[in-house]
């Protein structure tokens, strides 16, 4: 009962299209029938009486089997189809799905292990379609044919046949299974191998700096070698199963051409259907051995499924769902929000203040006290385990995370970009057409001119992988330009420490000021210059805001806010 819902969950995700697959699996059993007619016709070749023309009768086994060809070539081309399809949307499904779901999922798994699932586990789903299931159908057609015709043609030896046949099946099926347990194995392995290898990949960078080489080669080396201790048992088992079926297999056959070479040599069974006969046990032995991988392909299916659906549990976001919002003119406000991202560790504690229109708050304070965390609620990837964000008095909740979203401009701390061209990480999200005049327009507003006209290909310039190719400076004033085209009401700005140089930072500086103006800004502050312009500073400690003023007010009342400065002016 439940390998079937396991399957009707996999048909449901994959939706096939019923009709073809009804079509291409009614040209299987056609051409599984078509090749029983050719041994029939074989036997009234040589034992018709001598006045039939056998070359007449050899045209007509040819000509069926073309057919059978052409039909089965058919059948298996839809099946092909079919399964493609079936992956194809397999993958957009799971693509869909993932990009939807929460930040929270990407900070704890390994994304090549999503790979993993959306490549491989997909690929053995479309293997199954396309070559297992036309097995099948051909097999049990011929399989039930050709024992009814066995018993037209001859009761004794047929029941010889019917007896062994279940026995072959019983040796293969432990060995089946076994066989799907290591596969199994090797397909978690392969997941894990594709996720540590795709890490190690991305971090050349760290690997390299921290002469890594060694320690990583040696643990995907421990991972490629427990894959070939999986790849051995398989083989092991393998290479007990073949040899085992060929015994049987070649057994029976024996002991069939044994007893019909007696009954031919007694007159009891004329050659022509002797022969036929014999063709017809070749013609199932196929069948009944590729019946063993189809029961392990089944069960390979059964686990690609298993792993698939885990990744309907995972949380997603609904982007449209909830009211449009309008931030102009609305205070942002934060009331009494707390917040853990596990039970063990509460983050923020009762954390409260309110962002005017156009005000700009600063955030301050050590590292690991939660200003990250405040953004990371801003941006909705997160939701407070109490109290409420407000817009204009109204729970942010209440907004679809679209629309949102759509109004931050958020500039990080180390611009990372996607790789492709300059153009393509400047308008990455939007829908409408951006034109190069408007680009000129926002790089100039970004101070970043220069790095336009200096490229050779300008904005169709490629930034390499994660933006490589630039500078952090230039990097930055990417993001700024970026920020500056999609006009946001609101800024989230992650201050850089000292990433840049001086005449970088002063650049980015310029930039940063010209974005702020007449927006509302919440910023993580590490500049003196930055605090001191705020309309607004919040010094927070341990998740807790111990200090709210500006600057001045802090200055005077707040004993590590005025440490912070000192530290400052003395950098
Ligand atoms: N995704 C996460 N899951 C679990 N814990 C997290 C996560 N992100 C941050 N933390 C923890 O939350 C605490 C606050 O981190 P947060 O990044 O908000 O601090 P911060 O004030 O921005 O620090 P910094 O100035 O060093 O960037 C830290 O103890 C950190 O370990």
């Amino acid at each position: 009962m439940s390998k079937i819902k396991q399957k009707n969950k996999l048909f449901e995700m994959a939706q096939p299209n019923k009709k073809l697959m009804a079509v291409a699996i009614f040209l299987s059993a056609t051409s599984a029938i078509f090749g029983l007619i050719i041994p029939l016709i074989i036997q009234k070749v040589i034992d018709g009486s001598g006045s039939t023309p056998s070359i007449g009768m050899g045209l007509i086994a040819l000509g069926v089997f073309l057919l059978e060809i052409a039909i089965s070539a058919l059948s298996y081309y839809l099946l092909t189809w079919i399964g493609l399809k079936m992956v194809k949307g397999l993958r957009e499904r799971m693509v869909k799905k993932t990009t939807a779901f929460e930040l929270s999922y990407f900070q704890i798994e390994k994304p090549g292990e999503l790979v993993s699932r959306t490549i491989n586990d997909t690929n053995l789903i479309k293997e199954f379609v396309g070559e297992k299931i036309p097995q099948l159908i051909s097999g049990i057609v011929t399989l039930v044919f050709t024992v009814i015709i066995l018993f037209y043609m001859d009761w004794q030896m047929s029941i010889l046949i019917v007896i062994s046949m279940p026995l072959c099946t019983l040796f293969m099926l432990p060995l089946g299974k076994k066989l799907f347990n290591i596969s199994k194995k090797t397909q978690d392995k392969i997941a894990g191998f594709t996720a540590d290898f795709t890490q190690v990949l991305s971090s050349a960078e760290l690997v390299k700096a921290s002469n890594g080489e060694a320690e990583m080669v040696r643990q995907m080396e421990d991972e490629i070698e427990s894959l070939f201790t999986y790849g051995k048992e398989e083989g092991k088992v393998n290479s007990i199963l073949q040899p085992l079926m060929m015994f049987v297999v070649m057994g029976l056959i024996m002991f069939i051409v044994a007893y019909g070479g007696y009954r031919v040599s007694q007159g009891t069974l004329l050659p022509g259907k002797f022969i036929a006969f014999m063709i017809y046990i070749f013609q199932i032995i196929g069948p009944v051995v590729s019946f063993s991988t189809i029961f392990s392909g089944y069960q390979k299916v059964k686990g690609a499924t298993e792993r698939i659906q885990e990744l309907d549990k995972v949380v997603t976001e609904d982007l449209t769902k909830g009211r449009q919002v309008v931030i102009d003119g609305q205070d942002i406000q934060f009331v009494d929000v707390t917040f853990a991202y596990s039970q063990e560790k509460t983050i923020l504690k009762n954390v409260s203040f309110i962002a005017k229109q156009n005000q700009t708050v600063a955030f301050v304070g050590p590292s690991g006290s939660g200003k990250s965390t405040t953004f990371n609620l801003i941006e909705r990837f997160y939701r407070p385990s109490s109290g409420q964000i407000l817009v204009g008095g109204e729970d942010l909740e209440e907004f679809s995370l679209q629309s949102w979203r759509e109004q931050i401009g958020y500039v990080p701390q180390a611009s990372t970009l996607l790789s492709g061209t300059i153009r393509d990480n400047l308008t990455f999200g939007l829908v409408r057409e951006v034109t190069d005049e408007e680009l000129d327009v926002v790089m100039s507003q970004a101070c970043g001119s220069e790095i336009i006209k200096r490229l050779p290909k300008g904005y169709d310039s490629e930034v390499g992988e994660r933006g490589s190719l630039l500078s952090g400076g230039e990097r930055q004033r990417l993001a700024i330009a970026r920020a500056f085209l999609r006009q946001p009401k609101l800024l989230l700005l992650d201050e850089a420490t000292a990433s840049l140089d001086s005449r970088s930072e002063k650049v980015v500086q310029q930039a940063l000021e010209n974005l702020m103006e007449n927006r509302t800004t919440f910023v993580i502050a590490h500049r003196l210059s930055t605090v001191v312009n705020a309309d607004k500073i919040l010094f927070i400690e341990q998740g807790e805001v111990t200090g709210e003023g500006t600057h001045h007010e802090l200055l005077a009342s707040h004993d590590l806010y005025k440490e912070f400065c000192n530290q400052q002016l003395a950098e």
